[in-house]
């Protein structure tokens, strides 16, 4: 199998936890890596700052888009401009909350340009992510299985009917690290707060999560069974699951979170 070339464009918290998830993989792909910031990469990956930096030796299978929505019309604009006749042999995937392939494509300056839109999540940069995946009419079968190989080395992919999917994709993986992680920072401060020391709290916490996620990952079981393994009739876990499921509290609130994702989905689209 040949090594694809990518074009990393933005190596911020989720571009470069891509970078990191891909290098770390078995066989990682060529990486050419545009971004004003970045201070140094993996050995093998090569930093440009500026789209006019690109070298004529740079010709990516993929461009991966990893910046800001907003900053997304600029960047393409440049990169059309830089890259030429290369933009007719290349893909772009997108890793954006927002903009949509036929956005992404007028952008590009080609309304046939083949747009896969995805939506990824951190955890990718230790090869255990959780991708939504896209691909535009446009796309080839052989881009498409590209694509899905690529975030495959990087965690589990999911591939969506309809590009609106993938607004459901972002709150319920995209942007849900950031939920238990916070959910992480309560229990850890409830450990300290009610006597455990910090670096107990943190160690049961995180060893807590880490668990579970590899339960879920690797038991057949569903989460309701497994959630009913630890609840006893009238235990501890009961008492604790009657605060959380209360009508007004989890069952509103997580939904309610949700749209609220899914409603800056569609801001972010503007
Ligand atoms: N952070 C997350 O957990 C996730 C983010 N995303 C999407 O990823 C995209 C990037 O988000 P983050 O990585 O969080 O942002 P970030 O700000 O950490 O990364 C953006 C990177 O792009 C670079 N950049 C921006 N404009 C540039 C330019 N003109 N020239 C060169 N480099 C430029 C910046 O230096 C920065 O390193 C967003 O579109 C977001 O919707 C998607 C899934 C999860
Ligand atoms: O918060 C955001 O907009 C991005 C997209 C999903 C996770 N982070």
């Amino acid at each position: 199998m040949t090594i694809p070339t990518l074009l990393l464009v933005g190596c911020g918290k989720m571009g470069g936890a891509l970078m990191r998830g891909w290098v770390s993989s078995p066989t990682p792909p060529r990486i050419f890596i545009l971004d004003r910031k970045l201070q140094d990469a993996p050995a093998g990956c090569t930093i440009f700052r500026t789209p006019e930096e690109i070298t004529p030796d740079v010709k990516p299978d993929i461009i991966v888009l990893a910046v800001k929505p907003a900053g997304a019309e600029a960047m393409l604009s440049s990169l059309k401009t830089v890259l030429g006749e290369r933009m007719n042999h290349t893909a772009l995937l997108s890793v954006m909350a927002g903009k949509s392939c036929e956005k992404l494509a007028s952008w590009c300056g080609r309304a046939d340009m083949p747009v896969i839109r995805t939506m990824p999540n951190t955890p990718s940069c230790v090869g255990a992510g959780a991708t939504g995946l896209y691909a535009s009419p446009h796309v080839s079968q052989a881009q498409k299985d590209l694509a899905i190989r690529l975030m495959e080395q990087v965690g589990t992919v999911v591939s969506v009917p309809h590009e609106e999917d993938l607004r459901t994709v972002i709150a319920i993986a995209g942007s849900a690290p950031a939920y238990v992680f916070y959910l992480a920072e309560l229990l850890e401060k409830v450990g300290q707060d009610f006597g455990l020391d910090a670096h107990a709290s943190r160690a049961l916490v995180r060893g807590m999560i880490y668990g579970v996620g590899k339960m879920l990952h690797e038991l057949p079981e569903d989460a309701e069974t497994l959630r009913k393994n630890v609840t006893s009739p009238n235990g501890t876990t009961a008492a604790a699951l009657s605060v959380f499921m209360k009508e007004e509290h989890w069952p509103r609130l997580i939904p309610e979170a949700a749209k609220a994702a899914i409603k800056r989905s569609r801001e972010l689209d503007d």
